[in-house]
């Protein structure tokens, strides 16, 4: 009777993740918490104890157990600056969780950490918990952290290969509870930093990103051998900043060419994964830190896209 009590007390308060033993007065609790982070799974512990506790039981004890929750890691990468590889983590990473994954945001650009202006995160810092930060909720349900919540501004400029990864441990490694899947936004470029970075942390796969110019395709396929050399596949490529739509006269333009990417993902065998058109809104929109992909406008569709094709990837894993 007296533990017919403390169960359905104890089960009120954590339903199915509790166990229960007694001997004698002594109330053993296994907790299960899987997939919480470490502030609600302290919550829990405590709530399970003080529910446990009566007129009744002696002695609470509480272990609490979780699994390892698989969690995948999605690099987008580009091989050179300014090409919208931030925007496209950024938007990528929402309309992944659009779509029904727990997805987190990892800023590993250690040259120019933009994604807590784009994610509208710019007053938050992460607070850490025996030496285990915890990411910094944003307004789109997508927990963040950034290298730019680390470092000084250019500091890290010099930083080589070791140091670059060392930092990356740090965010990967935070406590990111529930989250299955990591968007990494890398540094632009295919030096050492980005070679240590991914060797260390072996993304499940690569997105690149390129405008339709034919030099930034010469760096694009630079950034996909380095993912061959790591022996991490690549899950295709986008193409950004392509054709231009006049938002006075409505006339479609150009300015750095049309169907490059495509043309070069089909020439090395890789799925060309969509196109994002050169929008001043999507300008406007990331400076004001609402990513396109948050809300419903033209702009949105083109992310929601890519996006649909990077989860068939990743379910078929
Ligand atoms: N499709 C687009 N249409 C219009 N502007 C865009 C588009 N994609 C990106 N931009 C703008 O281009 C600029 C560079 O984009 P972003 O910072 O995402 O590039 P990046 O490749 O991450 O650059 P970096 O290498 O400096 O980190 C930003 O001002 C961004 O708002």
């Amino acid at each position: 009777m007296t533990q017919d009590v403390t169960i359905a007390a104890v089960r009120a308060v954590a339903g199915d993740r509790a166990t229960l033993r007694f001997e004698g007065a002594r109330a053993g609790i296994v907790l299960d918490a899987t997939g919480l982070s470490g502030r609600d799974r302290d919550a829990l512990e405590d709530a399970v104890r003080t529910a446990a506790t009566n007129a009744w039981t002696g002695e609470v004890r509480v272990v609490v157990t979780a699994e390892r929750i698989a969690r995948r890691l999605i690099a987008v990468a580009s091989g050179k600056g300014g090409v919208g590889k931030s925007t496209l983590a950024a938007n990528l990473a929402i309309a992944l969780k659009a779509r029904g994954r727990r997805v987190g945001l990892v800023d590993a650009d250690i040259y120019g950490p933009s994604q807590p202006r784009l994610m509208a995160a710019e007053d938050q810092r992460p607070t850490a918990k025996d030496k285990v930060l915890d990411p910094v909720p944003t307004p789109y349900g997508v927990p963040m952290l950034s290298m730019g919540q680390l470092i000084e501004p250019g500091k890290a400029i010099a930083w080589r290969g070791p140091m670059a990864a060392g930092a990356l441990t740090q965010l990967v490694e935070a406590d990111w509870g529930a989250t299955d899947t990591l968007v990494l936004d890398l540094p632009p470029g295919t030096g050492d930093v980005q070679l240590t970075m991914i060797q260390k942390h072996k993304p499940a796969g690569a997105v690149i990103v390129s405008t339709p110019q034919d030099l930034a395709l010469i760096d694009a396929t630079r950034a996909i051998d380095l993912f061959d050399k790591a022996g991490i596949p690549v899950i295709g490529l986008v193409e950004n900043m392509a054709g231009y739509v006049c938002p006075h006269c409505g006339e479609v333009s150009d300015p750095f060419g049309n169907g490059g990417a495509e043309a070069t993902a089909a020439r090395l065998g890789l799925p060309f994964l969509g196109r994002v058109p050169l929008a001043i809104g999507i300008r406007t929109a990331s400076d004001a830190g609402e990513p396109p992909a948050a809300g419903n406008g033209a702009d949105a569709a083109a992310f929601h896209a890519i996006a649909a094709r990077i989860d068939a990837w990743l379910e078929q894993r």
